[in-house]
C-alpha cells in the first residue's frame, strides 16, 4: 500500500516512520518547498497540488503539518477530491478498543488513550501524551508531547495542548486555544486565546 505525506518536516519523518511500521511499503512526500528532496529516507516528489495525480484506490494520504489550520485546509481539500485519508497509530501506543479515532489523526509512540474517548479527525496525539477515559478531543487539535488529559476532558476544534501540560478531570477547553508548555489547566476555558502557567491564565 502506498502513502503520500504532505509536509516533509520533522513531524513528517516521525509520521512516516509510523507508516513504515504499519501497512505501507511505499512512502513518498509532497511539499511546497521545492528545495526539499527527501524526508526520513523517503523521496519528496512534488508539491501539494500534485496530490491530484496520485488519487487512486491503492493510495492513502496523510497531512504531516503541525499548524492545525493548515493541516485542516489541506486534509479537507484532498478528501473532497476523493483522496483517502489514513489514520496512523504507532504499534507501541496503547489505545483502548473503546476509542474512536478520526481520519488523518496520528497517535505516536508511548501515547495512552483510555476507554470511552473520541479523538476527532486530523489530530496529533504526540509522543508519550495521555488522554484518559471519556474525553472528547476535537478535530484538528494537537495534544503535544508529554501532556496529560485527565478523565472527561473536552478539547475544542483546533486547540493546541502544549508540551507537558496537565488538564484536570472534567475540564472543557474551547476551540482556538493555545495552552503553553508546562501549564496546568484547573478551570474551564471558554474564550479562545493563549493560556500559560500554573494555574493556567490568559496571557496578555
Ligand atoms: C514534537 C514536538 O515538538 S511537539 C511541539 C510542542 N511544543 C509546544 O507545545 C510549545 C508550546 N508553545 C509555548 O509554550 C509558547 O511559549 C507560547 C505559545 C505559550 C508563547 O509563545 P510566544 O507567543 O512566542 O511567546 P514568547 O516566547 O514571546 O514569550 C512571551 C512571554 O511569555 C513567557 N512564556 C512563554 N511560554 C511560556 C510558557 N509555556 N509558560 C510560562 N511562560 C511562558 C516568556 O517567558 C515571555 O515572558 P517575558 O515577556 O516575561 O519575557
Amino acid at each position: 500500500m502506498r502513502i503520500f505525506f504532505v509536509g516533509a518536516s520533522g513531524h513528517g519523518k516521525v509520521c512516516a516512520e509510523i507508516a513504515e511500521l504499519t501497512r505501507y511499503d511505499t512512502i513518498l512526500f509532497l511539499d511546497d518547498n521545492k528545495e526539499l528532496t527527501g524526508c526520513g529516507g523517503h523521496r519528496v516528489i512534488g508539491v501539494e497540488d500534485d496530490f491530484r495525480k496520485f488519487v487512486d484506490s491503492t493510495t492513502d494520504f496523510f497531512i504531516s503539518i503541525g499548524n492545525c489550520k493548515v493541516r485542516q485546509r489541506i486534509q479537507e481539500r484532498i478528501k473532497s477530491s476523493g483522496g483517502n485519508i489514513a489514520t496512523l497509530v504507532h504499534p507501541e501506543a496503547i489505545v483502548s478498543r473503546d476509542v474512536e479515532i478520526g481520519a488523518g489523526t496520528v497517535i505516536m509512540a508511548g501515547a495512552v488513550i483510555n476507554p470511552g474517548t473520541s479523538v476527532g479527525e486530523g489530530t496529533i496525539v504526540n509522543t508519550s501524551s495521555s488522554i484518559d477515559h471519556d474525553c472528547i478531543v476535537g478535530p484538528y487539535s494537537h495534544v503535544a508531547v508529554g501532556s496529560h488529559l485527565c478523565g472527561g476532558v473536552f478539547v475544542g476544534e483546533g486547540s493546541w495542548i502544549g508540551a507537558g501540560v496537565s488538564v484536570n478531570n472534567n475540564i472543557k477547553i474551547c476551540s482556538g486555544c493555545m495552552i503553553g508548555a508546562g501549564a496546568v489547566v484547573v478551570k474551564d476555558i471558554i474564550e479562545p486565546g493563549t493560556y500559560i502557567g500554573i494555574p493556567a491564565r490568559k496571557s496578555s
